[in-house]
């Protein structure tokens, strides 16, 4: 079995629970957050600096890497593994989400979706088949089947054709799925902001019996507070003994959030993406370290952080980098930001070992969006 779930320990208070997911290329302590290295490289980080913030498990996007390098030459240099010098588990996206988001004229049929790529305009076409040969050729542990991602907002008849259609992909997937043995495949439940379109479409998935499953759909512009409502509809179709995808979140108080709501498992751009514009996650909230009043701040980043970048430097050297565009600035604040969101995981599972995981979230959360958020 390319991957096995193991339940550690349940809240009283709420549905988090700890657990340990197994897979050819190690053990991840779950609940976890998986840094996003869509083109085969968390941005500007070394794969020695992701080991040392504490990363168990990244993502990469299948959708990038079949249109470049291409998955023949990740193949040829004997999988993703490899070619980029991370010997800890990957988890694939399969195209469903990035096809709809990034590419241009594309059409949706039951066989799967014609488009142009976005770097060369060249028609393309990705369908189930396609996206579990792309993931065969990279070599994840986990493979997410080809989904549709429905736009958001979308009316009820859509969603619902969708959703059926998601299932039908996902038997295909099931089908061509070649690495049984070394790869996970995870089903992505769907059904838009329908409360009964996802109760069924998660009943739909579960059938198929997979190692894992992810929630899908969500994250995609809705209010937080329709997202949380969707997994509150979801998670209890989802069998407890296998590991809860969230797919696309998030931020700190929707990873809490998440865990609450019993999922295990979370990966987001946020912390590389935002880090791009000078802004780093704080145990005060976020910091925009461009603005003026930290040019003269020769205070760390985050008082109560021990990382590289909050003991090594300060606000105003930091300030300096990002307005003076040199990437060794960009460097500091992704390396910041994730050891964040990693850390605040730690924290979650001690919390939740511990049975202190609402006073702990309270806590964290006043301090980070203020009493009156
Ligand atoms: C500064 O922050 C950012 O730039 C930024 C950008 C995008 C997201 C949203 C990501 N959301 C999201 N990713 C997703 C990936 C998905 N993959 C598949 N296969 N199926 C899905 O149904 C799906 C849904 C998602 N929702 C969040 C943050
Ligand atoms: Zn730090």
């Amino acid at each position: 079995m390319a991957v096995r779930f193991e339940q550690i320990q349940d809240c009283q208070q709420t549905n988090a629970r700890l657990g340990r997911l197994h897979t050819p290329h190690g053990t991840i302590e779950t609940p976890i957050f998986m840094p996003v290295g869509t083109l085969a490289t968390v941005k500007t980080m070394s794969p020695e600096e992701l080991k040392a913030i504490g990363s168990q498990i990244i993502l990469a996007n299948t959708y990038h890497l079949y249109l470049r390098p291409g998955h023949e030459i990740v193949r040829e240099a004997g999988g993703l593994h490899t070619f980029m010098n991370w010997n800890r588990p990957i988890l694939t996206d399969s195209g469903g989400f990035q096809v709809f988001s990034l590419s241009k004229l594309r059409k949706i049929t039951e066989e799967g979706v014609s488009f142009r790529s976005h770097l060369s305009g060249e028609p393309l076409f990705l369908g189930p088949e396609q996206a579990m040969e792309i993931q065969n050729a990279l070599g994840s542990d986990i493979a997410m089947a080809f989904d549709e991602c429905a736009p958001y907002p979308a009316d009820r008849e859509y969603v619902r054709q969708s959703a059926e259609r998601t299932v039908r992909w996902l038997k295909r997937c099931k089908e061509a799925h070649q690495r049984t043995d070394s790869q996970a495949l995870f089903g992505i439940v769907q059904g838009g902001m329908y409360p009964d379109l996802r109760v069924e479409n998660a009943k739909a998935i579960v059938d198929l019996d997979l190692p894992g499953y992810a929630i899908g759909g969500l994250s995609v512009g809705e209010s937080k507070e329709q997202m949380y409502e969707m997994i509150s509809h979801t998670t209890p179709y989802l069998p407890k003994d296998k590991p809860r995808y969230l797919m696309g979140v998030g931020s700190p108080d929707a990873l809490i959030r998440g865990v609450m709501l019993g999922i295990d498992m979370f990966d987001c751009v946020l912390p590389t993406r935002i880090a791009r514009n000078g802004t780093a996650m704080t145990s005060q909230g976020r910091l925009v370290v461009k603005k003026a009043e930290y040019a003269r701040d020769f205070t760390s980043l985050d008082p109560e952080c021990d990382c590289y970048t909050c003991t090594k430097y300060t606000r105003a050297y930091i300030r300096h980098l990002v307005k003076a565009d040199e990437t060794f600035g960009l460097r500091l604040i992704s390396y910041h930001n994730l050891h964040f969101l990693l850390q605040l995981m730690t924290k979650v599972r001690e919390a939740i070992r511990n049975k202190q995981l609402p006073e702990f979230a309270n806590r964290f959360l006043t301090q980070y969006y203020g009493s009156d958020e």
